[in-house]
């Protein structure tokens, strides 16, 4: 069991702009028994819904299937989806904040993958990785956090501060921002990112990123604060820290009020006391969490802090091994380092063909440098020498786009870099799949040859491109997943514009693009974001030994911070590899 060591809130008074004290007995959100629209549709996107939330309930939104539900109620709550009929005044929709403004109080941070209309142009991803350009230099204080720009340190040369410190300012302000201050350190300790405010924002993991989002969130003082999907992306030890932090403000201060939002299959927090759960028809259940569960499904166990990590040795009964094949990525002592900070040191790793990995570590540890060493992004991919072999060779005799032919990857930093341009078809997407990158091309959308020229016109290797086309379809297309299977073909799916689907069909675009090609080596960071549970089985069964996703000439390497989002079992041969202050381990089995 994992024990994970708290803080408790520190004594001063929080910087609240406080609502009247009486309103505290108000509910906090009122929805009586209305539909829920898209701004600009007549077919309600949810009905009958009926949300009352009192100061001392804890609720989580959780959407049974699909994920646009919760998007709805979510977007009712922040203006973005409008409520008939409308929440009854006096007290409207919040009761608690009494006539102070919604847009001042009410605050959202989603974590759920981007969709719809976010652009269309390609950003570079993998910027990161290299130097730091001058652009990209704005440092997580900086951006998140501007009014804590300069440290104030006790022993600080104060002419050498902007003439504004100089200003003389009242004795309240000071206060004011002694406070802000303390509330600030307080809160940046307690999400673990003290080390981080000075570290470029590009150069921050993943989960990094989101925990400093929950941070900034939290400093701008809400009095309700809503979290879609906050656990996604952060390592078991964050959540919990997340969790107990939320719940500490919350009984301390009885600020912010937090409704979590949350996929079918993730962990209610132990806290939870009532659910609003979202069913695929447009209904939603709401009640205490014992009855609405009792006549649905059981939700997966509550995570607390003292919740185990990543069940490291669970595996160790019932593996069976799985024969190897030729060495595909051999690693013998690769090192990352940026200035002084050791990202990586002497990692030593070997993944065969037929090897299905699960790589684990704490957000921050290396995993996405790791993979992006393999797929030779990293700079540092190339000063590794022979230290590092990618499919029997050093990383600088690979053209780069020769290369990406034998790698299929998803991650989240590709989705989000992914092109959505409005005329890129779903077709167009998963076919850019055969060359690696992300530009749709040759006659028919299936890519080029591998010297870059046309494919023969109706020869073998455009004909077996084709084919797979419609393999990774009729494996994880709609028919595998969507409540109206039969309401749209194969066909039509592939002509949709990819920026108009959820973001979970495009995660699931994007996994059919990394598979499409039958790469050697499958890459799959946190793939299955924003995919409700029955993408996420189809997904499963088709890597699974027998689906037909991956032959015994393939490997796959898995990036989760959660055990059940593994396809493989120990019964399938999964091994792990941590990677834990720089060092990399393989975990037996
Ligand atoms: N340019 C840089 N300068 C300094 N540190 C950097 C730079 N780029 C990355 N890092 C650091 O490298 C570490 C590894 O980041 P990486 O994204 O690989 O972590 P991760 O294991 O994938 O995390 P997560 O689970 O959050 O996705 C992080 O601590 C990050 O702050």
């Amino acid at each position: 069991m994992q024990h994970v060591t708290l803080r408790r809130l520190p004594r001063f008074p929080r910087l609240v702009s406080r609502i009247h004290h009486d309103a505290t007995s108000l509910p906090i959100v009122n929805i009586p028994k209305s539909s829920i629209y898209e701004l600009g549709e007549q077919e309600p996107a949810l009905r009958d819904v009926s949300l009352v939330v009192q100061p001392h309930d804890s609720w989580a939104v959780v959407s049974a299937d699909a994920a646009a539900g919760k998007a709805a109620l979510f977007g009712a709550l922040m203006g973005t989806h409008r409520i008939s009929p409308p929440a009854p005044p006096p007290g409207g929709l919040f009761p608690f904040l009494r006539d102070a403004d919604p847009h001042r109080y009410v605050q959202m941070v989603r974590f759920a993958h981007r969709g719809k209309g976010s652009g269309d142009g390609f950003y570079d991803f993998t910027a990161r990785y290299g130097s730091v350009r001058e652009e990209d230099k704005r440092t997580l204080r900086e951006t998140f956090f501007p009014e804590m720009a300069r440290p104030i340190h006790e022993l600080a040369i104060s002419s050498l501060y902007h003439a504004e410190q100089l200003e003389p300012v009242s004795e309240v302000d000071a206060k004011a921002k002694e406070r802000q201050r303390a509330y600030f350190d307080f809160l940046t300790a307690r999400l673990r990112l003290t080390d981080l405010l000075d570290l470029p924002m590009i150069a921050l993991s993943n989960g990094q990123t989101r925990r400093a989002r929950i941070a900034k969130a939290l400093l701008a003082d809400p009095k309700l604060l809503l979290l879609d999907e906050p656990l996604t992306g952060l390592d078991v030890k964050s959540r919990a820290i997340l969790l107990d932090l939320l719940d500490e403000l919350q009984r301390t201060w009885a600020s912010p009020h937090v409704i979590v939002g949350l996929r079918a299959q993730d962990p209610l927090p132990d806290w939870t006391t009532h659910v609003a759960l979202i069913e695929d028809d447009g209904k939603v259940q709401t009640g205490k969490k014992e009855d609405v569960f009792s006549t649905t499904f059981t939700p997966s166990a509550p995570i607390t802090s003292t919740s185990p990590s990543a069940t490291v040795d669970s595996a160790s009964s019932g593996y069976k091994a799985r024969p190897h094949g030729n060495a595909l990525i051999d690693m013998t002592g690769v090192n990352v380092a940026y200035g002084p900070r050791k990202v990586l040191s002497d990692i030593r790793w070997t993944i065969h063909a037929n090897s299905r990995w699960h790589l684990i570590g704490e957000n921050g540890a290396g995993k996405t440098t790791l993979l992006a060493l393999l797929t030779g992004e990293h700079p540092q991919s190339y000063t590794q020498s022979s230290n590092l072999l990618l499919f029997d060779r050093e990383r600088s005799k690979w053209a780069t786009p020769l290369l990406l032919r034998n790698i299929g990857r998803v991650s989240p930093e590709m989705f989000n870099a992914f092109p959505r341009r409005h005329n890129l078809t779903v077709w167009d997407a998963i076919g850019t799949g055969f060359d690696g990158g992300f530009v749709p091309k040759g006659e028919l959308g299936v890519g080029t040859a591998e010297d870059g020229g046309r494919l023969e016109a109706g020869g073998q290797e455009e004909q077996w491109r084709l084919h797979r086309m419609y393999e990774v379809m009729c494996a994880l297309g709609p028919s595998q997943w969507h409540t109206h299977p039969q309401s749209i073909t194969e066909e039509q799916y592939f002509r949709r514009p990819f920026a108009d689907l959820s973001p979970g069909e495009q995660s699931m675009v994007l996994l059919m693009r990394a598979l499409v090609g039958a790469p050697s080596l499958v890459l799959l960071d946190e793939a299955w974001a924003g995919m409700d549970k029955a993408m996420v089985q189809a997904a499963h069964r088709y890597l699974q030994d027998g689906g037909g996703g991956l032959t015994e000439e393939q490997a796959c390497i898995v990036v989760s911070h959660w055990e059940e989002e593994v396809p493989w079992g120990p019964e399938e041969g999964v091994q792990r590899f941590r990677l834990d202050g720089g060092r990399g381990e393989r975990i037996f089995p």
